[in-house]
C-alpha cells in the first residue's frame, strides 16, 4: 500500500495552508512533525479526503482518489480531541465502524473488537461508558475504533497531546509495536520531538505548510539540514547566538572558539546550541565562555532548566540534570563545547557545520 501527495496545495481565502507538497508513504508508519500552525491537520484532512486540495492529486496504490469522498475511502481517522459516542459502551464505539461497514459477521466483528481492545488494554473496560473512563482510556477507545477495522491509510493526528505523560510514554510503546509490519499506510502527527525520536520511523518535517525536509529522524536530529528542522526537533527550544568567521575562529558575543576551517572572514553566521550541551562548570579548555547572570531556573525534578541573561541581553537556557538551585540575580559563567555547536548559513539558514571541526569556510 502506499499513500502519495503529489504537487497538493490548499489555499483559502487568499492564505496558503499547504504549498505543493509531494510525499510518497510507504506501507507502515510514516511521522509528522511540525511546530503549531505548520499544516499537518490540512494535511491530513487532505489525505483523508475531508478536505479537497485547490491543487494537486491524493494517489492511493496508484488510484487517484483526489475527488473520491471520504465515506467512499478505506481510512480512519483519530484525533486529538479524543472523540466517542457518549451513549454507547466500548464495546459498541470499538465495534461501530465494523457494524456500518456491513460486511463483518457479528462474530468477527466481536472476535476484532475484543482483539484490538485487548491490544490498546481496556478489554476489561467494553461495558463502561466513555463518562466512565479516565482521558486516558477514552483515547484509547478512539484508537481502538480506529483500528478495529483494516483500512489502507491511517490518520493519527497529535493522538497523544492532551495525555498525561505517563500514559503518553506508555501509549507511544503500545503504538509504535502495533504499527510495525502494518500492511496500510498509517501517518501519525506530532509536534513532539521526543516522540518522533521515539517512534523512529521515517519523519517528515513540515513547516509553514511545506515540507522542510524528510528521512531517518536521528539521523536529522544529529545533522539538521537547516534552522527550521534544528528547531524543529529541539526540545527545549535551540539557542540561538550570532557568529561571525575570522581567521580560524569564531566569535560569538565576545567570546569565541577555534574552529581551523573558518577563514572566510566576516562571514556572519548563526549558531545552534541544544540546552542540555550548555553547562555552568567549565568543560575544557577552547570552549565558548560567557559571563552572565541569572533570571530563573526551574526545577523538574530530574532536570533544572537554567536561564541566563548574556551581556547583550540575549538569553540562554541550559539544561542541567538533576535538582539544582540558583539565585536570581546572581553572576555564573555559561559553557559550550564547540564539538556541540551547529554553525548555520545565516542567509539561509542550512548546516554549515555540526561541529567546529567541521567547519570548512574559506573564502
Ligand atoms: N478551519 C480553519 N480556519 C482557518 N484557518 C485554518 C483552518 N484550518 C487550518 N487553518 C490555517 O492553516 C494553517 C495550518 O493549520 P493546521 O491546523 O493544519 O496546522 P497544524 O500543524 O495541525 O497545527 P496545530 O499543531 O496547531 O494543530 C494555519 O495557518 C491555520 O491558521
Amino acid at each position: 500500500m502506499t499513500l502519495v501527495l503529489d504537487g497538493v496545495g490548499v489555499r483559502q481565502r487568499g492564505e496558503i495552508w499547504l504549498d505543493d507538497i509531494t510525499l510518497e508513504l510507504p506501507a507502515g508508519m510514516t511521522v509528522l512533525i511540525g511546530p503549531l500552525a505548520a499544516g499537518k491537520t490540512t494535511l491530513m484532512r487532505v489525505a483523508a479526503g475531508l478536505l479537497p486540495p485547490t491543487s494537486g492529486r491524493v494517489l492511493v496504490d496508484g488510484k487517484d482518489v483526489t475527488p473520491v469522498s471520504v465515506r467512499k475511502r478505506s481510512v480512519a481517522f483519530v484525533y486529538q480531541q479524543f472523540i466517542n459516542y457518549p451513549s454507547l459502551t466500548v464495546y459498541e464505539n470499538i465495534a461501530s465502524p465494523l457494524r456500518m461497514d456491513r460486511s463483518f459477521p457479528k462474530k468477527e466483528i466481536d472476535r476484532r473488537v475484543r482483539e484490538v481492545a485487548g491490544l490498546m488494554g481496556i478489554g476489561e473496560l467494553l461495558g463502561r461508558r466513555p463518562a466512565e473512563l479516565s482521558g486516558g482510556q477514552q483515547q484509547r477507545t478512539a484508537i481502538a475504533r480506529a483500528l478495529a477495522r483494516p483500512v489502507d491509510v491511517l490518520l493519527l493526528d497529535e493522538p497523544l497531546a492532551n495525555l498525561d505523560y505517563k500514559l503518553r510514554e506508555q501509549l507511544r510503546a503500545d503504538l509504535k509495536d502495533m504499527f510495525a509490519g502494518s500492511p496500510g499506510v498509517v501517518l501519525y502527527s506530532t509536534a513532539d520531538p521526543a516522540e518522533a525520536l521515539t517512534f523512529a520511523a521515517p519523519t517528515v518535517v513540515l513547516g509553514e505548510g511545506r515540507v522542510q525536509h524528510a528521512g531517518d529522524v536521528a539521523d536529522m536530529y544529529d545533522r539538521p539540514p537547516t534552522l527550521a528542522v534544528a528547531a524543529t526537533l529541539s526540545d527545549p527550544p535551540l539557542n540561538l547566538l550570532p557568529g561571525v568567521v575570522r581567521d580560524g575562529r569564531i566569535e560569538c558575543l565576545g567570546a569565541s572558539f577555534p574552529a581551523p576551517g573558518a577563514q572566510d572572514s566576516g562571514r556572519p553566521v548563526v549558531l545552534g546550541v541544544r540546552p542540555h550541551q550548555v553547562t555552568i562548570e567549565r568543560t575544557g579548555p577552547g570552549g565558548l565562555e560567557f559571563p552572565a547572570e541569572i533570571r530563573l531556573a526551574e526545577v523538574t525534578g530530574s532536570t533544572t532548566f537554567l536561564h541566563l541573561l548574556l551581556p547583550d541581553r540575549r538569553h540562554l537556557v541550559a539544561q542541567l540534570p538533576g535538582t539544582q538551585l540558583f539565585t536570581p540575580g546572581e553572576p555564573a559563567v555559561a559553557y559550550v563545547d564547540p564539538a556541540h555547536v551547529f554553525v548555520f548559513d545565516e542567509a539561509g539558514g542550512s548546516l554549515l557545520a555540526a561541529s567546529a571541526a567541521e567547519v570548512d569556510l574559506h573564502g
